[in-house]
């Protein structure tokens, strides 16, 4: 049998490998790979079963998440050393073990409401290459897949993009990471953000406000708000992060061409927006296999995938409201784990 190193990959060492335009470009590829049923078409291609969740009464569930990811780049191909080339296809096999309990945040001391670990094994042999730890990579992975969702289903129906306000509802960790990396990868004139404890948003407030110079807005203004009315007025894209289990945004809130990203509410999902907003607007979705099974009770109009979209094969409305619903999927995070992997071995390989 071929001799293989094992690595343990820990959230510092993940930190300093983040670069969003990478984690983007293997998200858009994630979501394409759903949605692609043809193996030679030279897309990306997936293999992924509904999740399973092991639930412990009302306190939480163990997710487990598999999925194999084919023809995939794990590098934009800007940053390849021959930008002329084709950029090099590799393969992804991993599993997501996560918990979600969603009191852990108010146990003393402080949990994380989810808490997990990829595992990626080698693709050819199947032997077990890694375990990253995936509390930051699902926030990372989380929060791309909610911009190249907005970045497809909103983005193509807005003229003039100079002048986007985004709204966070909720400044938990989810919504600290979507503010990051919609500040890092779009311009905003603009950040509004609402916390049930508003000392949190406050928080992430000084925080973006340090992250600032380096977005691309130097000078967006960020402000905290008292209510999701007042957060939501005037948002072109809003991110729902919270684990609210009751609707607390309404459509009154709303601009007419608003874009929600819908990601919160673990595994209830869809309890975060009122029937009102699901009765008019237009919901995407991760992938089939997922919503089939955990979005059984929402109604709504489910347009299609996100990946149905990149690869033309459904449209996106010219106007109205447009909703991501947010699930989350395996393939996200093998996505991520083969991307961070990939460039944790470069650098050990250089030497660094
Ligand atoms: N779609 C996906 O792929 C993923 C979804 N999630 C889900 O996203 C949600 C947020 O996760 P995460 O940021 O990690 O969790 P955090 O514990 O860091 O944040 C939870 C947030 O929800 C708020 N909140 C909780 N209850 C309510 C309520 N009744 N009304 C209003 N706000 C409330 C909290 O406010 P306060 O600060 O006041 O407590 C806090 O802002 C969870 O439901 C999680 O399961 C997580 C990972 C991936
Ligand atoms: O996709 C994930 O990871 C999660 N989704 C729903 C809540 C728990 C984590």
């Amino acid at each position: 049998m071929a001799s293989h190193r094992f690595v343990h990959l820990v959230e510092s060492e993940l930190i300093k490998l983040t670069n969003w335009k990478e984690i983007n470009h293997v998200l858009e590829q994630a979501f394409v790979s759903v949605s692609n049923k043809d193996k030679s078409s030279g897309q990306p291609y997936s293999s992924q079963p509904a999740r399973s969740f092991v639930h412990v009464g009302d306190a939480g569930a163990l997710l487990c998440m598999p999925a194999f990811l084919g023809n995939i780049s794990v590098k934009s191909d800007s940053s390849q050393s021959n930008p002329a080339g084709p950029a090099a296809r590799t393969s992804s096999l991993a599993c997501k073990l996560i918990t979600s309990f969603k009191d852990n945040p108010s146990r003393n001391p402080s949990l994380p409401d989810i808490i997990g670990n990829i595992f990626l094994f080698d693709e050819t042999t199947g032997q077990l290459q890694a375990t990253l730890e995936a509390n930051y990579l699902t926030g990372l992975r989380t929060a791309a897949a909610s911009i190249v969702a907005t970045e497809q289903v909103f983005l193509p129906r807005i003229a003039d993009k100079s002048k986007l306000v985004l709204g966070i509802i909720g400044t938990g960790v989810q919504g600290e990471f979507h503010a990051m990396g919609f500040m890092k990868t779009h311009k905003f004139v603009q950040v509004k953000l609402w916390n049930r404890t508003k000392a949190r948003s406050e928080q992430l407030k000084t925080k973006l406000t340090q992250l600032a110079p380096n977005s691309c807005n130097p000078d967006v203004n960020i402000s905290v708000h008292d209510s999701p009315e007042e957060c939501c007025t005037n948002c072109d894209i809003i991110v729902t992060a919270t684990s609210s289990s009751v609707p607390i945004v309404f459509k009154r809130f709303l601009k007419q061409n608003v874009h929600i990203n819908a990601i919160g509410s673990g595994l209830q999902h869809h309890t975060e927006l009122a029937q009102d907003i699901y009765d008019e607007c237009s919901v995407f979705i991760d992938y089939w296999n997922g919503a089939k099974a955990e979005l059984a009770t929402l109604k709504s109009t489910i347009v299609g995938e996100v990946g149905e979209v990149v690869l033309k094969q459904k449209v996106v409305p010219s106007s109205g409201i447009t909703v991501f619903q947010s699930l989350g999927m395996a393939v996200e995070d093998a996505a991520i784990g083969k991307l961070f992997y990939s460039k944790y071995m470069e650098q050990l390989n250089k030497g660094h």
